[in-house]
């Protein structure tokens, strides 16, 4: 039988979720890849990316957890624990401007910053990038060592790609114009079923423009073209670091389809500060299964 659901849609920088609040109700949902499938749609759903649950945690001042619009969990989301930072906010379920949420990638320290008693923007610190091929997960090579400008051989053209993790995967191709990058060819080839990825790819386009500046677009795993990967804006800078094309340890404008997010890989810490908006843009009444259905 179907149960209702409030829900809360929101965005960060295009890239939209349907958010479900497990601390405020109950949330008894059999499959939550399914209902994620179910409210992605935007026919027979709402229309999203994804699903993102916030919940109790026992380790952090709340959870969130990430579903792809394929039903797929993520351990991480950029544009989502700033999302989820306003949410908490500004329905009072945290008592101060900073605090941490829990992910499937480790604990996230995020702090709002308000406008008019809002949530205006939202730094996120997203830990330390994960370098090592074996942790990324890439295949193949020596898993203790780092997957910077890989040559990659598709139809007879070479590409090459710099992997990241920032606590998911990410494949990083730089291009003269993110506007013409092969984005639809690589991102439906490699984000979720290419062996060298074993756990799939965020296929990312990265085109620096200085040291305090680039473009990104991005094909998600689980999802396909969004607006803006927040995970992803931070590995491209990682990547662009990586790869001698950017400096280190000075914040990065990094320019996605849905809008700017502010990026900063710190030489001291050795941590990604991600700083952007958040947007909420309904609420209403899902109608899913609940416990007792098929
Ligand atoms: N859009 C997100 C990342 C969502 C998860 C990703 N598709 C994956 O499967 O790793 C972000 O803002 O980081």
């Amino acid at each position: 039988m179907k149960q209702a659901y409030p829900f809360t849609k929101m965005h960060g920088l295009g890239n939209c979720y349907i958010y479900l609040d497990g601390i405020t109700n109950d949330l008894e949902i059999p499959s939550y890849a399914e209902l994620s499938r179910q409210v992605s749609d935007p026919y027979k759903g709402i229309g999203s990316d994804g699903l993102i649950l916030i919940l109790p945690s026992d380790q952090a001042d709340v959870r969130m957890r990430i579903f792809n619009k394929d039903g797929s969990e993520a351990k991480n989301c950029g544009n989502g624990l700033r999302c989820v930072a306003k949410y908490v906010y500004e329905h009072q379920l945290v008592d101060s401007r900073s605090f941490t949420i829990e992910t499937l990638s480790g604990n996230k320290n995020a702090e709002v910053r308000l406008n008019d008693g809002l949530v205006d923007r939202v730094t996120v610190d997203m830990g330390e990038p994960i370098l090592e091929r074996g942790r990324i997960p890439v295949a193949g090579g020596n898993p203790d060592q780092t997957v910077i400008r890989e040559p990659l051989e598709i139809d007879g053209v070479t590409y090459t790609f710099t992997a990241v993790s920032m606590g998911n995967p990410h494949a990083l191709f730089f291009v003269d114009d993110v506007a013409t990058a092969p984005i639809h060819k690589l991102g439906s080839l490699l984000a979720d079923t290419y062996p060298l990825f074993p756990n799939g790819v965020n296929v990312g386009f990265i085109h620096p423009l200085s040291d305090h500046e680039a473009d990104y677009r991005v094909w998600e795993r689980g999802s396909g073209i969004t607006q803006a990967c927040g995970t992803g804006a931070c590995a491209s800078v990682v990547a662009a670091i990586l790869e001698s094309r950017i400096k280190k340890d000075c914040p990065v404008t990094v320019h996605l389809a849905g809008g700017d997010l502010s990026i900063e890989w710190q030489v001291t810490t050795n941590h990604v500060l991600m700083t952007g908006g958040a947007e909420t843009i309904c609420e209403g009444i899902v109608y899913a299964e609940g416990a007792g259905g098929k």
